[in-house]
């Protein structure tokens, strides 16, 4: 049981934040309660739990919010978590991504990293994680199997890229068969080690159309009918890749996505930053995801997500990383992105032109929308009760230390000033499904 400060989402553009809160939790690791001192039953359940040695009181000045939800990790890309970023999507594949993922058949190596990647997203806050693994089996079980040990909600794929014309020799499945042979076991192997169904996942994974063949993108289309498990790509990501696709196909990745049977309502869509109108009602039709990246995108999004545009179609949205394309391993350095980005769409750039037609109008976005995307907008992309702090959900949360204030704030600008600064270090503890799993000192 917790006792404190709460700031949960409530609404697309709203936060709720309550003093003296009484987070309770049952065994099964979901928020059975949360009471408020009018309650008739506050003090005697209170009393209880410190009889039981179950009570942890916040400090004034530390913060209950729920834990992020990261909905785009590239796991073997963390030793090049800001690095490397002189160079366009292409090119970076090929001189810096596609050699350093291939170190990964290296089990040893594969350990140590995936080790070091999952305690650092749980010391950012963030509990569940939408990954990226590589080609390689039993470097994607390390992966898991790190998941597991040390707490870390994870949703992984076996990365699929069969495609001669886009891929290296030393890193490519050697046929589509090869490809969907590998998910597929993949998807067996994951379903085995995980007794409980949510706390790692398999997660159909075509790298994205240009590195696959059109039979593989079949194949893994006819599993995910098989399987009903997450689906996850980039999309449209770039001027390159937006162009290749159309060029190959003479339509949009989305579309293509559809006619391959990837875009299901279990599907989540990285990047996105040149989706079409018709993309978007045919992602709101599906009821897939989008995952945005707004640190990444601005190396290699060759533009800026339509967010405002995307919510306001109802079409599920959360905010991820992009280990490594995202420099940072933060999402609340996403948050903070995600504002400021929407800031330079709507005003536009370019100060030769007029003021009225340099930007998109409408397309700003605030505190609390960034916080509800990553926290509410991930869930609902991966199908998770999690993401508030609210009878029923999942106790997954993280205490945040606020920074002293020279003046008197109110909760609603104390969580905004929270949002906007809170570092590593003030992340103080970390629960996933009501257990402890990361203590700062
Ligand atoms: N940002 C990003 N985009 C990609 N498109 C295909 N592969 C990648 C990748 O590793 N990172």
């Amino acid at each position: 049981m917790i006792e404190g400060t709460i700031c949960t989402p409530e609404t697309v553009d709203k936060i709720g934040c309550y003093g003296n809160a009484l987070v309770c939790v049952n065994q099964q690791g979901l928020i059975a309660s949360v009471l408020f001192p009018n309650n008739s039953q506050y003090g005697e359940i209170k009393q209880t739990a410190i009889s039981q040695g179950n009570y942890h009181q916040l400090a004034a000045d530390e913060y209950l919010l729920p834990g992020y939800v990261d909905l785009h990790v590239h796991a073997p890309q963390w030793p090049q978590a800001g690095l490397a970023l002189d160079l366009p999507l292409a090119d970076w594949l090929d001189h810096y991504t596609f050699p350093l993922e291939s170190k990964c058949s290296d089990l040893n190596y594969s350990k140590t990293i995936y080790d070091s990647l999952v305690k650092e997203l749980l010391s950012q806050g963030t509990t569940t994680a939408l990954m990226f693994g590589t080609i390689y089996n039993d470097s994607n079980i390390i992966l898991a199997k790190a998941c597991l040990e040390y707490g870390l909600r994870g949703f992984i794929g076996q990365v699929a890229m069969d495609n001669a014309d886009q891929t290296p020799a030393y890193y490519r499945n050697q046929s589509a068969k090869d490809a969907i042979d590998a998910t597929e076991l993949f998807i067996k192997q994951l379903q085995k080690l995980s007794n409980d169904a949510d706390r790692v996942v398999p997660v159909i994974t075509p790298r994205f159309v240009p590195s696959c063949s059109d039979a593989c993108l079949q194949g893994l289309g006819q599993l995910a009918n098989k399987y009903n498990v997450p689906v996850q790509t980039h999309v449209s990501e770039s001027s390159w890749e937006h162009g290749y696709v159309l060029d190959r196909f003479k339509a949009t990745d989305t579309s293509v996505l559809d006619q391959f049977g990837l875009l299901t309502d279990r599907t989540i869509l990285m990047h996105a930053t040149h989706l079409t109108d018709d993309d978007m009602d045919l992602l709101a039709k599906r009821e897939a995801a989008l995952a945005h990246c707004p640190i990444s995108n601005a190396y290699f999004g060759n533009g800026v997500m339509r967010v405002k545009e995307i919510l306001a179609k109802q079409i599920k949205l959360g905010l991820g990383t992009d280990i490594s394309g995202g420099y940072s391993s933060s999402i609340y350095h996403n948050i903070r992105q995600a504002v400021i980005s929407s800031r330079m769409l709507e005003d536009g750039v370019d100060t030769t032109k007029q003021a009225t037609t340099r930007g998109v109008a409408n397309s700003r976005i605030n505190i609390a929308t960034a916080f509800y995307m990553a926290t509410v907008g991930g869930a609902e992309a991966l199908h998770l009760n999690t993401g508030r702090i609210k009878e029923g959900y999942k106790a997954d949360f993280q205490v945040v230390k606020s920074h002293p204030s020279v003046i008197t704030l109110s909760d609603e600008q104390m969580i905004e000033r929270i949002l906007y600064q809170t570092q590593q270090s003030d992340i103080k503890q970390v629960y996933i499904d009501g257990n402890l799993v990361y203590c700062k000192d």
